[in-house]
């Protein structure tokens, strides 16, 4: 057998021996890991796994490839990435690198013949962590000590958002979206071009004054790494925002509303990451099977006191996924009706905010 040359070191003592791929950076990131059995290109390339490191519990990655018109992000910034058994050979004619490749040139470390379903079991049972990816002979005290002395980052969304205003424009677009970029994936921009809308992508630390200046029809808050509350900018921005003009947030966008209207976030043990979470729809009795990613979520209760209302929960744990402030014209959801590859079912969504969008440039705008 060939030898091992690789490992993970957690900060409960487990170590897992594997063999590398991809960089072969030390990096100490959260541990988390996702239950999709493809997009594993999608996910090294969402923003919003800045400072983690998935573990895929899909045991075959990499077969597929990457193709060049698949990422969510210009610059991928992942941690890094476990997985079972990883295919260095890819079968696919749109694919151009292999995975590998493209995790050694943005210095993502891999791992790969890790027994993942006792890691996953492992994160169930004692929650998202910190770990340590290194060489094999490594010793524990040593990383230990490494684990214990680095506290990850809160930067997250200033280091992946846009320094620069960015414009996404179509051939007779008809409505002109701003968005506030903390890590926006790119299927969004897509989502909306799609559906008639010119985007403009603006810094995650813009002003209202610089977002006044477009005109926009509708204000869309983007996905993103870390704490919503790391993001103080943001929720004041919508403070200022709301009532304005009409909002649609996604995931950490969600977050940041729930927050912005008075409510509190938790952060959950393990996340929800994943391709199949049933989630049902409050106001129409219909239940959409959505593709999530994240680790905090709103806390119902605080949400009494506020303007919002829930209008999602999500079926296996009954956790908040979605709000209205139906006098402001600002809705959310914490899951991902972009997403791909996945379940199709929530891009009801868009149309939604396009039909609010519509509404006010009819003359209704508060
Ligand atoms: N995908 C996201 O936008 C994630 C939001 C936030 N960082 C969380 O983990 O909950």
């Amino acid at each position: 057998m060939k030898k091992f040359d690789r490992k993970l070191i957690l900060e409960d003592g487990s170590e897992y021996y594997g063999y590398g791929f991809g960089s072969e950076d030390e990096k100490v990131t959260e541990i988390v890991f996702n239950t999709s059995p493809v997009g594993y290109q999608e996910i090294i390339s969402d923003p919003s796994y800045t400072y983690q490191t998935v573990v895929m519990a899909y045991p075959l990655i990499g077969n597929y490839g990457i193709a060049e018109e698949d990422f969510e992000t210009e610059t991928p910034t992942i941690g890094g990435l476990v997985v079972r058994d990883y295919n260095d050979q890819p079968s696919n004619f749109r694919s151009k690198y292999t995975l590998s490749e493209i995790m050694e040139k943005y210095r993502i470390p891999g791992i790969y013949g890790i027994d993942t379903r006792k890691l996953v079991r492992s994160i169930r049972d004692l929650g998202s962590r910190k770990v340590l990816i290194t060489d094999a002979g490594t010793l524990l005290l040593e990383g230990l000590c490494k684990l214990g002395s680095y506290d990850i980052p809160k930067d997250a969304v200033a280091f992946v958002s846009r320094k620069e205003i960015q414009q996404y424009r179509i051939p007779n677009g008809k409505y002109q979206v701003a968005a506030i970029d903390c890590g926006m994936k790119q299927n969004i921009v897509r989502s909306l071009n799609k559906r008639g809308c010119n985007v403009t992508i603006f810094p995650w630390n813009t002003s209202i004054e610089e977002i006044d200046k477009v005109k926009p029809d509708g204000i869309f808050l983007s996905n993103g790494p870390g704490d919503p509350m790391d993001v103080q900018p943001v929720i004041e921005l919508v403070r200022n925002l709301r009532g304005k003009y009409p909002i649609l947030g996604i995931c950490l966008g969600h977050q940041i509303i729930s927050l912005a209207y008075g409510a509190r976030t938790y952060k959950l043990k393990f996340g929800h990451r994943g391709g199949n979470h049933p989630v049902k729809n409050l106001l129409t009795g219909k239940i959409e099977i959505t593709s999530q990613n994240h680790s905090y979520a709103v806390d119902r209760e605080s949400l009494r006191d506020t303007q919002l209302k829930v209008t999602h929960i999500n079926l296996l744990d009954q956790t908040v996924e979605g709000v209205v402030c139906e006098e402001d014209k600002v809705f959310s959801v914490q899951y991902h009706p972009e997403s791909a590859p996945g379940p199709q079912d929530s891009g009801y969504l868009f149309e939604q905010f396009i039909e609010m969008m519509e509404g006010t440039k009819d003359g209704e705008k508060n």
